[in-house]
């Protein structure tokens, strides 16, 4: 089995290798050969690090094997040479070779196959993680998803910084809006831009806190842990308790309805508390390990019970919200693959009077034919953003109306 080291240094050289293929890839091209992008036997890499050249080779010693064979097997061992001047031999034994080992585990870890779990009560399943969205496709303020970004980066880089404050290294986000502003879409991009797992954790499966802490201490690092619809998902807001409650004084005077209600929500029922969650959130997480993620959504922020999205248990909080004109302008680069048209002066006016998201606007910029042109999806999209601003203008007058005073108050 090859060493980690090895395979540290293996993959850096390749990432080496491969770009300086690419580098030879125009004239390689121009005399018809193939492009060979990892090393071969005796074949040289050239590096610089800091300003000095080092030049690595790869190579094997070959062994005959001692034992009696009938198939001539023979033992090989690979090495890597690596050769500079001898006056920096410090410089490159220390710095130089702990950086080849973190770019190479880096890019190992960038490399490898990543996760999406989902939980089936206490167990967790997973497929291969392979949803295509990036920053790069999210509609959103640019200004915003820069601040996103850099935030999620940071994180990721901090793990030095956590362990000298002696805090744990989590980091927890509310995503917050309305259906199809892109939360979904948005977690999906965050796990491709740090390369981390998915842990989707259906609440409403887990049948009581204990449950919950085995689940979340089998989580890996390197990972995001998601919980959608915060709000749906179980007894955990304000308004939800409080219904509960009027429930159970309802049943105590009729206990018929208690028995209906039991039969009701048999088989869905979560005995996960906010408490719980809170405390596995606070206390026993920071006990176990770094590098994560946890991410809420709601489309109802303002129903969430306060004690869960106080800053410190949420990190940040950001809202996606209706498609704005620098949103639209993403979409119609990415679906139609244009950067400007006559008709964008009247979509932006009218994306400043409605309020339609993202999910919409991506529907009718979808092409549906192969032959559709960009000005067919626009003027379908400028339609729908009409009717719109028809129907929120009539609705709007309608709570006008009912707020004036009829005149009969005033009669004597
Ligand atoms: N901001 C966005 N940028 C790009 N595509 C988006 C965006 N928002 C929505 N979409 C598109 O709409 C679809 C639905 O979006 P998504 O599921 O991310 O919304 P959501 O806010 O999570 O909705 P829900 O609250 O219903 O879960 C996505 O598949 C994506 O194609």
């Amino acid at each position: 089995m090859r060493s980690e080291a090895y395979s540290a240094i293996e993959n850096y050289l390749s990432s080496k290798a491969s770009t300086q293929a690419k580098r030879l890839k125009g004239d390689i091209a121009k005399n018809n050969q193939s492009l060979v992008l990892s090393m071969d036997d005796h074949e040289e890499v050239a590096d610089e690090f800091n300003g000095i050249k080092l030049w690595w080779a790869s190579g094997k010693h070959v062994m005959k094997s001692q034992s009696i064979s009938f198939n001539h097997m023979t033992d090989e061992k690979r090495y890597y040479k690596l050769t500079f001047h001898k006056y920096h031999r410090d410089m490159i034994l220390g710095t130089y070779l702990n950086h080849v080992m973190k770019e190479g585990n880096d890019i190992k870890i960038k490399n490898r196959q990543r996760k999406l779990y989902t939980n089936n009560g206490s167990y967790w399943s997973h497929v291969v993680f392979q949803h295509p969205a990036t920053f790069q496709t999210l509609a959103m303020e640019p200004k915003e998803k820069e601040l996103i970004i850099d935030d999620l980066i940071t994180f990721s880089k901090s793990g030095d910084f956590y362990a000298g404050i002696g805090r744990a290294w989590k980091r927890g986000y509310l995503l917050y809006g309305p259906p199809g502003t892109g939360k979904s879409t948005m977690i999906a991009a965050m796990a491709n831009l740090l390369g981390y797992d998915l842990y989707d954790l259906e609440l409403t499966n887990v049948k009581d806190n204990t449950e919950l802490r085995k689940l979340l201490i089998e989580t890996s690092s390197k990972s995001i842990i998601v919980i959608e619809d915060i709000d749906c998902s179980l007894d955990l807001t304000g308004q939800r308790r409080k219904k509960r409650e009027k429930k159970e004084e309802e049943e105590e005077k009729d206990p018929r309805q208690k028995q209906q209600g039991m039969e009701e929500s048999e088989g869905k029922n979560s005995k996960v508390t906010l408490s719980g969650l809170l405390n596995f959130i606070d206390g026993l997480w920071s006990a176990c390990g770094g590098e994560r993620l946890i991410v809420f959504t709601t489309n109802y922020v303002e129903k969430l019970d306060p004690a869960l999205v106080r800053k410190g248990r949420m990190d940040k909080h950001i809202e996606l919200s209706y498609c704005g004109f620098e949103a639209f302008k993403l979409l119609a680069k990415n679906y139609l693959k244009i950067e400007s048209h006559h008709l964008f002066g009247t979509i932006c006016e009218l994306l400043k009077e409605t309020k339609i998201t993202p999910a919409e606007v991506a529907e009718h910029l979808m092409p549906k034919t192969s032959s559709g042109d960009a000005e067919l999806y626009l003027k379908s999209l400028i339609q729908a953003l009409e009717l719109e601003k028809e129907e929120a203008n009539l609705k709007s007058e309608e709570v006008a109306r009912k707020s004036e005073p009829s005149l009969n108050q005033y009669s004597h």
